[in-house]
């Protein structure tokens, strides 16, 4: 079973705070969907509005074609995680999965093989509010699994977590979409999307910036172009001819339309001695930045 989710013209206000605005998109299956954006532009509001948690003020979100309420298996349908210290603090980690698995008509030996899933098997008896950060991520993520829902939903998951945990969500994640599922996860990081995301939609101040796939995104940041420092600027500058060149505030040349090995040519060619001959990229980081500057909450 795969069940796709759809936005449409999704809108939630408070008092005047557009919170989300006008959201149209679709979250496919079969890939990991980056849901990207500074803080406070949106996500986890629209992500709670995808679970029934908040009504809109406007528009529809569906999951496989109804609202998540009307699914009559919630956690055999999707898989979230909003908060990673939602659980009970006073109930083992065993306990709380037991619970939401009884409540759920899920059968008691999937919370052993979630907690084995999770690597929480030899932690099961402690209690959730002993635990760290990391451990409560990993509990999360195992009562988000219960169900073995065609959809997971997951908001910052990686918050928290150590880079050996954040390498086991990652391949968890991309795993679960290699086998067909929807799989929906929010982050503020570029870097952390662009090594998990197979596609991103990037929102700002609630409103769609983008939706396209992260190939695309790659692409566009590689923006092309050479950094030359030379002592004779102008007069490279003229030999490069046709490629435009721009002069970047430390004196350094910025050469648009052609390659390192092209413009290293050309000077050796004329006898221009060069002090630096580098290919220029944009971080995925700044593209980020770039995208959504002017949606941004606060700014320094
Ligand atoms: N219950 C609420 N009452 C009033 N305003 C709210 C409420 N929930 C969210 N907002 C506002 O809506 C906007 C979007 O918040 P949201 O938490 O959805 O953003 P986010 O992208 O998840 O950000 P973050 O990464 O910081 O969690 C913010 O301006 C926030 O202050």
């Amino acid at each position: 079973m795969s069940l796709r989710i759809e936005a449409n013209g999704l809108t939630k206000r408070y008092g005047a705070i557009h919170a989300v605005d006008d959201l149209t998109f679709t979250v496919e299956p079969g890939r990991v969907t980056g849901f990207l954006g500074p803080n406070g532009a949106g996500k986890t509001t629209t992500m709670r509005m995808m679970l029934g948690l908040d009504a809109p003020s406007s528009g529809t979100v569906t999951v496989g074609g109804k609202p998540f309420r009307d699914h009559t298996a919630p956690m055999g349908t999707v898989g979230a995680l909003l908060d990673a210290r939602a659980a009970h603090p006073g109930r083992t980690a065993y306990h709380h999965l037991l619970c939401l698995a009884e409540s759920n008509h899920l059968p008691a030996r999937r919370v052993d093989e979630v907690l084995e899933l999770v690597g929480l098997a030899g932690a099961s008896r402690r209690r959730a509010g002993g635990m760290s950060l990391g451990m409560s991520q990993r509990l999360g993520v195992a009562a988000a699994l219960l169900g073995d829902p065609p959809v997971l939903i997951f908001d910052e998951p990686v918050n928290g977590l150590d880079p050996e945990g954040i390498r086991w969500i990652r391949t968890l994640m991309r795993g679960y979409a290699a086998e067909g599922r929807t799989v929906l996860v929010s982050s503020h990081l570029m870097s952390e999307m662009a090594l998990t995301a197979d596609h991103l939609i990037v929102i700002g101040r609630g409103r769609l910036i983008a939706d396209r796939p992260l190939d695309d995104f790659l692409r566009d940041a590689a923006a092309p172009g050479v950094l030359v420092r030379t002592a004779e600027p102008e007069r490279l500058a003229a030999l490069l001819g046709a490629a435009s060149v721009e002069t970047a505030p430390d004196g350094a040349l910025i050469v648009h339309g052609t390659d390192a090995a092209a413009v290293g040519a050309v000077a050796a060619r004329h006898g221009v001695a060069l002090a630096e001959l580098s290919p220029r990229r944009v971080s995925l980081e700044d593209a980020f930045m770039n995208l959504t500057a002017g949606s941004l909450e606060f700014t320094a």
